[in-house]
């Protein structure tokens, strides 16, 4: 059962960036996800193949015309409903859109499909947001040239979550955000690099140490650089082993 991804995009091109590398490479050639692009062009009905217009009102830029894309979301249903998909979800990349987070990905994990809706210039007509859009999602407070690059950031994080996608699932759940704590520190050969050694604990092949120094490590990262995860750990309850962890932590002073 494949996750079915359209993606309405004036750059089709531009998708290959995850079809063509990597994980969501392999991803897409075992089918655990299906990719499929729209062209608003190849739907406008002129000569010239106009997408957009001025705004109503005045104002910089351009705007996107409704009709290309609703006919070409209007196909991506089609298809997804072919697919046997009928609670696909539309999605507008925008910066007005939710702050994308781990908890998000995982719940749109779930579906079986999605259509993504890429906007260029200064976005798209409002009443194909009224008609057509479920949710308007953003992957941080600034603006970029088109929403494809923010249409891959989801596809990838999303992919990563999908059974298959990764070799040993647990590394999908082991990621550092799944636990609201940000990753330990990571060593490969050689043990010593310009004089640097990799930390002892983690040569002694006593996995639960080695465990245990990871889990502080995280913690004392995640005080350090983002006290706002761990108040969130805090909230959901933070053990007594941890807490005793990041007060050790707090001791050595080693940062
Ligand atoms: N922060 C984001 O997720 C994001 C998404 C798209 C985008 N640019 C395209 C666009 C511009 C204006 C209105 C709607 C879409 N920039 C940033």
């Amino acid at each position: 059962m494949s996750f079915e991804i359209d993606v309405i995009t004036l750059f089709p091109d531009m998708l290959d960036a995850i079809t063509k590398y990597g994980i969501t490479s392999r991803a897409s050639k075992n089918e655990i996800f299906r990719l499929h692009t729209w062209n608003p062009r190849h739907f406008a009905k002129d000569n010239y193949r106009t997408v957009d217009d001025s705004p109503y009102g005045g104002g910089p830029g351009m705007v996107m015309l409704a009709q290309p894309l609703d006919e070409a979301i209007t196909h991506a249903r089609t298809r997804q409903l072919a697919e046997g998909i009928n609670e696909t979800k539309v999605i507008y990349l925008s910066p007005q859109g939710e702050l994308l987070n781990h908890e998000k990905i995982l719940q749109l994990s779930k579906l079986r499909g999605m259509i993504l809706l890429c906007g260029r210039y200064e976005g798209i007509d409002e009443r194909i947001i009224m008609r057509q859009v479920d949710e308007e999602i953003s992957i941080g407070n600034y603006v970029i040239s088109g929403g494809e690059l923010a249409a891959m950031v989801l596809i990838d994080s999303i992919v990563r979550q999908l059974p298959g996608a990764l070799g040993s699932a647990d590394s999908a759940s082991e990621d550092s955000f799944a636990n609201n704590l940000l990753e330990y520190p990571q060593y490969t050969r050689p043990e010593i690099y310009r004089g640097d050694a990799v930390p002892p604990i983690l040569l002694s092949g006593d996995h639960a140490k080695i465990n245990r120094w990871r889990l502080q490590q995280s913690l004392g990262k995640t005080w350090l650089k983002r006290p706002d995860l761990l108040d969130l750990k805090y909230k959901q309850g933070i053990s007594k082993e941890e807490e005793k962890l990041l007060e050790e932590f707090k001791q050595t002073k080693n940062f």
